[in-house]
């Protein structure tokens, strides 16, 4: 399992880096956006801030145009890229064009049988906006288990972002995503919890320890 920073922002992503256990960014055009700084020039910060995967989304929708968009998002990340492309018709076409030299995500996924498709098309990860569907569809979780039961067996793994809370984030994974993405306040929720505060209060209070 894989924890992600969902944010283009760079304070975030040093903060993050700092955690140690944020592996990777991914970003999308609306987190982009908010950064101050073009979107090449953001990325390159990225990199230089994880080791691990940094996400770009494509904006194109044209063929010929999302190859482009591609490709240079490639050279700009380098070793680290991962696509981010929408789960269109088109979409899934230039998945299956790129994937075979640039690793690709499909994103905006509602439905298993989008993720097959993704699959078949070359996709290493599959993205679901988990609070989005429960809100657009009903049960977010259960597309992400219904994705899961679609996907057993292949190297097709499942992204879950857009969660909002610690015990959606649990959900997820139980469900059988296999990998998270989620904004910085919602990384210090994960790790966060009352009663682990509290305990450290008592230990404190009452123990010893070595003197440092
Ligand atoms: O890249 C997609 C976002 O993670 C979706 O999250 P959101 O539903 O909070 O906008």
């Amino acid at each position: 399992m894989t924890l992600y920073l969902d944010s283009a922002i760079i304070s975030e992503a040093e903060e993050a880096s700092l955690m140690g256990w944020v592996k990777g960014i991914t970003t999308n055009p609306t987190l982009l956006a908010q950064s101050d700084s073009p979107p090449e020039t953001t990325l390159k910060k990225l990199v230089q801030l994880t080791n691990g995967p940094v996400f770009y989304q494509l904006m194109a929708t044209d063929f010929d145009e999302m190859l482009t968009e591609g490709r240079k998002a490639s050279e700009i990340i380098g070793s680290q890229t991962v696509l981010k492309i929408p789960a269109t018709s088109v979409g899934f076409q230039v998945v299956a064009r790129l994937s075979v030299s640039i690793t690709c995500s499909v994103t905006a996924i509602y439905s298993a049988s989008q993720a097959a498709v993704a699959r078949e098309a070359g996709a290493k990860i599959v993205i679901v906006y988990v609070n989005r569907a429960t809100r657009l569809l009903g049960d977010g979780i259960a597309l992400v288990r219904d994705m899961a039961s679609v996907l057993r067996g292949s190297d097709t793994e499942i992204l879950g972002a857009s969660i909002k809370s610690s015990e959606e984030a649990a959900a997820s994974l139980q469900a059988g995503a296999h990998h998270l993405t989620l904004p910085l306040a919602m990384l210090k929720a994960m790790a966060t919890h009352e009663l682990s505060e509290k305990t450290v209060e008592e230990f404190a209070k009452n123990g010893i320890g070595l003197k440092i």
